[in-house]
């Protein structure tokens, strides 16, 4: 299994304090990788010191890459998602093929197709020609899902992406996410549904206070114990013919 991210004892600090503690983990083509923990845990800054857009010690693979070949490895989906510019989704979408155009080239057929390709996938086909910035706040989360998507990278990390989506739209994006996996690529997506993390990713990572303290299948990961000591809930959880239903029902704490 060739391997799409690499982390060696990851360490990034906000003043004195460890906020990434020590991480190592290797991903792997064809998993969707669901990164849970509570507010504060550490998922935002473990992704961007991933990627190289904060300082940490120790490694990442990525990092080690020129800008131009990491736009290519893969694609990030920060958290904000506010779309300010007054230009078309088709446009904002069609930025995430940048990295693989010739310096000064106008889209090829294979760049439109990749951009039709991503609309559609985000359900987006219809509003190619709108104005991005005076979509609602969900659509305009799903056309950067949906720039991101047209990056066609072999891994894909994506902070909190379905926040603010609709029911329809959040089971939508995480089958998308799915579908890459099956494909062979790799999705590493920070989600506080534990529920759609449950059914969809094929390995959870749990942070804690910076720290790796649970790395597996969601079934190995998401045990009544873990889900008291760090998150403070009970839930209900179990396997069904339709797949894992899983439902907090009450805070421990
Ligand atoms: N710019 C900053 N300066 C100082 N501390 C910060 C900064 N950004 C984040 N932190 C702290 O680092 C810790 C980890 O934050 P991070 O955003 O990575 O958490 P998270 O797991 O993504 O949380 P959430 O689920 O709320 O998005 C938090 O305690 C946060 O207060």
């Amino acid at each position: 299994m060739s391997t799409l991210l690499s982390l060696d004892s990851l360490t990034a600090l906000r003043g004195e304090c460890p906020v990434v503690d020590n991480v190592s983990v290797s991903i792997g083509a064809g998993e969707c990788v669901g990164l849970i923990g509570p507010n504060g845990a550490g998922k935002t800054t473990l992704m961007r010191a991933a990627l190289g857009l904060l300082p940490a010690k120790g490694a990442s693979s990525l990092t080690a890459l020129s800008p131009s070949e990491r736009a290519r490895a893969v694609a990030w989906l920060p958290q904000a998602r506010d779309i300010a510019w007054p230009m078309t989704v088709e446009t904002v979408v069609a930025l995430g093929r940048i990295p693989h155009l010739p310096r000064g080239t106008k889209l090829r057929a294979e760049d439109q197709a990749a951009v039709d390709a991503a609309l559609a996938e985000m359900d987006l086909t219809n509003f190619a020609d709108r104005l991005a910035n005076q979509l609602s706040g969900g659509e305009q989360a799903r056309v950067l899902i949906a720039r991101a998507l047209a990056q066609q990278t072999p891994l894909l990390m994506v902070d909190e992406p379905i926040a603010g989506l609709d029911p329809a739209h959040q089971i939508g994006t995480m089958e998308s996410f799915a579908a890459l996996a099956a494909e062979g690529k790799s999705v590493i997506v920070s989600l506080h549904d534990l529920g759609l993390a449950a059914r969809h990713c094929t390995r959870i990572l749990m942070l804690s206070q910076g720290r790796l303290v649970a790395d597996g299948s969601p079934a190995e990961v998401l045990t009544p114990e873990r889900l008291n000591t760090v998150f403070g809930i009970r839930v209900f959880y179990e396997n069904t013919t339709q797949g894992p239903i899983f439902q907090p029902t009450e805070v421990t704490r």
